[in-house]
């Protein structure tokens, strides 16, 4: 039964990201009394207090945890930025510090933001179930090894004295994205969005953010003394698993730019991907590159990849409260700035 949580007050670590700045705004409407915790700061707002500081450092962290009922953990490095020092400082080290904090602080839950790629290295995973899937044994890159050492550890320490949960969200989109939105743009600017990748009959989840942020109050809102969710890990996706092509097609044009269409073979550009990153890691040691063709992201635009929720539903009371339509709608029409600048010479 969900607990009460009407001037609860909250921490949200990674507050001032993408994610974490819906998770605020949620929690504000749901009655909590949010406190901020992050490295930067990108944005105000009178209801909230914010904290500035490194999650790496306990004595940045134990100020902003007095007095609190429940953490939310979701800050991490940028996923596509191939930092393994610094996926391994904040994900995992930083982690057990924060988890460390929290016990010192008295503070006796936490919702950790977790991804599902924790489970994916590569091969096509279709409705795929928490207790069906083991931790990918071989990651398709730093930031998923990273993930997996951090959902572990934050499940590991669930308590009597300190509940844990980890919620894993799959392809999250929407207004003030970081990763998707833009991407996707900067690539369509560069005349990189003709070509599809495979057959594009690969099935996958997007999941928007207000249903990420609807998992992870849910997930506040039921840990504790003898709930089922204690120790566990969740999916939450938006339960309509869809082409990964379809969702592009529909967000490029959705954007005024063309729909993709060449369609190139799998293996090859796997194969590719591998190769400069082969490349990047030999020459590493004087200069520092990233391919924006990685194995991880051809994977991910070429295989099955979605995941059955019926866990949170059971056991949080989830269920999505966007669909993709509107999704889709609402993130178009945030990103006026985002619109193929050639539309409008074309009309
Ligand atoms: N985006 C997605 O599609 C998915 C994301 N996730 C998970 O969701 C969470 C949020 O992701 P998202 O909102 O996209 O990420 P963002 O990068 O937008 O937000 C993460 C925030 O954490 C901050 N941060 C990083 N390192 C530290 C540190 N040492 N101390 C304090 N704050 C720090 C970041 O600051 P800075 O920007 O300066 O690094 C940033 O403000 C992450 O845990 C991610 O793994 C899971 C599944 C999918
Ligand atoms: C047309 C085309 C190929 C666009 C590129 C889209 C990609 C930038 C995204 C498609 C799937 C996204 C994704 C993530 C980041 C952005 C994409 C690769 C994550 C890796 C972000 C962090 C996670 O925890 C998992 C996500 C999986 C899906």
């Amino acid at each position: 039964m969900a607990a009460s949580v009407k001037n609860k007050k909250c921490l949200v670590i990674g507050g001032c990201g993408f994610l974490g700045r819906h998770l605020c705004e949620g929690l504000l409407e749901r009655g909590w009394t949010v406190n901020v915790f992050d490295i930067r700061s990108t944005f105000e707002d009178s209801r909230i207090k914010f904290f500035i500081g490194d999650l790496c450092k306990k004595e940045d962290l134990l100020p902003a945890l007095e007095g609190v009922y429940c953490v939310f953990h979701c800050a991490s490095p940028a996923p596509l930025s191939n930092n393994k020092a610094l996926f391994y400082k904040v994900n995992y080290e930083g982690t057990r510090n924060v988890i460390e904090a929290c016990k010192e602080a008295g503070v006796k839950r936490m919702v950790l933001t977790s991804s599902a790629s924790v489970v994916y290295e590569g091969k096509g995973i279709r409705n795929g179930r928490e207790e069906e899937l083991p931790y990918a044994a071989k990651p398709l890159d730093y930031y998923t090894e990273t993930k997996i050492l951090q959902e572990r550890t934050s499940l590991e320490a669930n308590s009597d004295d300190f509940y844990t949960v980890a919620i894993r969200p799959h392809g999250i989109f929407g207004p003030r994205d970081l990763q998707l939105v833009p991407i996707t743009v900067d690539m369509a600017r560069k005349g990189k969005t003709k070509f599809i990748i495979g057959d594009g009959k690969n099935v996958v989840d997007f999941t928007y953010v207000g249903n990420v942020v609807h998992g992870h109050i849910l997930a506040a809102e039921h840990i504790g003394p003898g709930s089922p969710a204690n120790g566990k890990a969740y999916h939450i996706t938006n339960d309509e698993p869809i082409f990964f092509w379809t969702f592009m097609t529909r967000l490029l044009t959705g954007l005024g730019y063309p729909a993709p269409r060449i369609h190139l073979p799998y293996s090859l550009l796997y194969v590719v991907a591998l190769f400069l990153q082969f490349v990047a890691w030999i020459v590493s040691p004087l200069v520092i590159f990233t391919p924006s063709l990685s194995p991880m992201k051809v994977a991910l635009a070429g295989t099955d990849h979605f995941y059955n929720c019926e866990n949170a539903k059971r056991d949080l009371g989830y269920s999505p409260v966007f669909t993709l339509d509107q999704a889709l709608k609402l993130t178009i029409e945030s990103y006026p700035e985002m619109r193929n600048p050639e539309e409008k010479k074309g009309s």
